[in-house]
């Protein structure tokens, strides 16, 4: 089963909670993970099951790496605050970087984010 991550951080969380309600029936067929308040918040405003790990500054990033060097993931969507620094900025880092070594499909802004789904939803059919 397709299995996506869903990653915001604090500036961004309401713009993919506007992305999560817009393709929602997609979001409804996945396993679907997210850190911590991300999958918090997208829990409290659409009906998707998230499976929460910690938030950000306190792992949660490198648990969704850890799940991209396993090969567990096939896609994750990251809306990322290009203009605030992040105290966990190093995690970040190797999120990114993980995402490549593995050549995992990474999205970080809206508009490659539909494409992702996009791309998703072909190799689904
Ligand atoms: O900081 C984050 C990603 O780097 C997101 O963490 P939260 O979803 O817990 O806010």
């Amino acid at each position: 089963m397709t299995r996506l991550a869903l990653i915001a951080h604090d500036e961004k969380k309401p713009e993919l909670i506007e992305f999560a309600q817009a393709h929602r029936s997609q979001l409804l067929e996945y396993d679907l993970i997210a850190t911590g308040t991300t999958g918090k918040r997208l829990m409290e405003a659409t009906d998707l099951e998230i499976d929460r790990m910690e938030s950000g500054p306190l792992g949660g990033d490198l648990m969704i790496g850890a799940q991209v060097a396993e090969g567990r993931l096939d896609g994750i969507v990251f809306l990322r605050d290009p203009l605030t620094a992040q105290p966990h900025e190093p995690d970040i880092s190797a999120l990114l970087r993980i995402c490549d070594v593995h050549d995992t499909a990474l999205a970080t802004n809206v508009e490659s984010a539909t494409y992702l789904l996009e791309g998703v939803a072909d190799s689904d059919d």
